[in-house]
């Protein structure tokens, strides 16, 4: 079935849709708003934000992203064009209803100062005449998902609570009745960085399990490249110049405001789009932890190699400098210790971070417990280059 074609609406439409939860399309078709002084928020817009997936409005101060925002939960009414989720139309659905199915985060987190972090995550189930028990479990559940602990930061206020445990809240709130579409506005942006990267990947976690349609905005285009599955670059006066996966909009930007907005070093932003392949990995001389240092000394020889990856049964334990290969004793004896890995298919932004936080030099890359091969600086750079080619 064609989920963007609504059948009629039964007479209980209103009433249903809050709690199914599954993830619906939103489609905005020829939205403009003009507000009362005149003043174009938006112009035109053509978009459909696909369902389960999480789509970012990007662009400069004022081009319309908070207006696209709030048309969809119809803060703004919309002054022409149409605005459907899963097919129907916003303007027939009762707004309290409609703002029920749809979670709300911002970036002041809007939780109610003089409720409890419980009571606050529990307000939509309770508008929706949930049962005290159903909405406890619930609460509690969401909680834990957030990475929040239910016995410890339950029953605090938010004034009680770290900027990045609030944003935890916040999302947990906005996530409490199962909604079908998720609105985030800039909500991560009043936490440092540090605490800001670690939301960011505990929220991509969480998506990946509730699959929500999301509509993110944000200022930040490392954000949007890091989070977006498609990314919206808005310019003044409310247009789309490109709406399209990160790789894409930064591999090829539709036009010069695009390359602009993305900027100078998206060769260095594709870091966090190009996935570790198991072709770009290089495959020094592999030693096992217990062979005896003579033959693996033998094996580098032969190798040519200055250097071999110890494995521990499977699992990458360090490397052995051919300098060491010598003597009696096994390779575990004089090899150098720790070995750190990613999985093959993260960014190759990870695998980076990774090594600038070893000495090593070198990452190992496994698939589960399977090691792959190893990426270096040079290897690294050659991925990034052939992804760069490529596009
Ligand atoms: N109530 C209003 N009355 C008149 N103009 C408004 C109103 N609200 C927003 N605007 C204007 O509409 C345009 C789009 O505003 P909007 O808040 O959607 O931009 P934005 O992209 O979210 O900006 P920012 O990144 O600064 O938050 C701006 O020019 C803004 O000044």
């Amino acid at each position: 079935m064609d989920a963007t074609v609504a059948p009629p609406a039964p007479a209980n439409a209103r009433r249903a849709p809050a709690g199914d939860g599954s993830a619906q399309e939103i489609r905005l078709e020829s939205v403009s708003k003009v507000y009362p002084d005149g003043t174009v928020g938006v112009a035109e817009l053509d978009l459909t934000f696909a369902a389960g997936e999480l789509s970012v409005l990007v662009g400069p101060s004022g081009c319309g992203k908070t207006t696209t925002m709030k048309m969809i939960n119809r803060i703004i009414e919309p002054s022409t064009g149409r605005i459907l989720i899963g097919g129907e139309d916003v303007t027939r659905v009762d707004v309290d209803q409609l703002r029920r199915r749809i979670g709300y985060v911002i970036q002041s987190v809007g939780l109610f100062p003089h409720q409890t972090v419980r009571t606050n995550v529990g307000t939509v189930p309770r508008l929706l005449g949930w049962d005290r028990r159903r909405i406890r479990d619930r609460v509690d559940e969401l909680l834990a998902t957030v990475g929040l602990d239910p016995a410890v930061h339950g029953d605090r206020y938010p004034a009680q609570l770290s900027g990045g445990q609030r944003q935890r809240a916040g999302v947990a709130r906005a996530l409490a009745a199962d909604p079908t579409v998720l609105l985030m506005d800039e909500p991560f942006s009043a936490v440092d960085p540090v605490v800001r990267e670690r939301l960011q990947t505990e929220f991509l976690r969480l998506q990946e399990t509730v699959r929500k349609t999301i509509v993110f905005v944000t200022h930040d285009i490392e954000e949007a490249v890091r989070l977006g599955d498609r990314i919206a670059v808005m310019s003044s006066g409310g247009r789309v110049e490109q709406f399209a996966p990160p790789a894409e909009l930064l591999g090829r930007p539709a036009n010069d405001r695009v390359a602009d907005f993305v900027g100078a070093d998206r060769g260095l932003k594709r870091l966090a789009v190009t996935a570790v392949d198991a072709a770009d990995l290089e495959q020094p001389p592999v030693l096992s932890a217990g062979a005896g240092l003579a033959d693996a000394g033998a094996l580098l020889d032969r190798a040519g190699a200055s250097w071999g990856v110890v494995l521990d049964g499977a699992r990458p334990a360090g490397s052995l400098l051919a300098s060491r290969a010598t003597g009696a004793g096994t390779v575990a004896s004089a090899m150098t210790s720790g070995a750190d890995t990613v999985p093959v298919g993260a960014p190759l932004k990870a695998a980076l971070a990774t090594m600038l936080q070893s000495d090593a030099g070198w990452v190992a890359v496994v698939d589960g417990d399977r090691y792959l091969g190893v990426l270096t600086p040079s290897s690294l750079h050659a991925a990034l280059r052939r992804s760069i080619d490529g596009s």
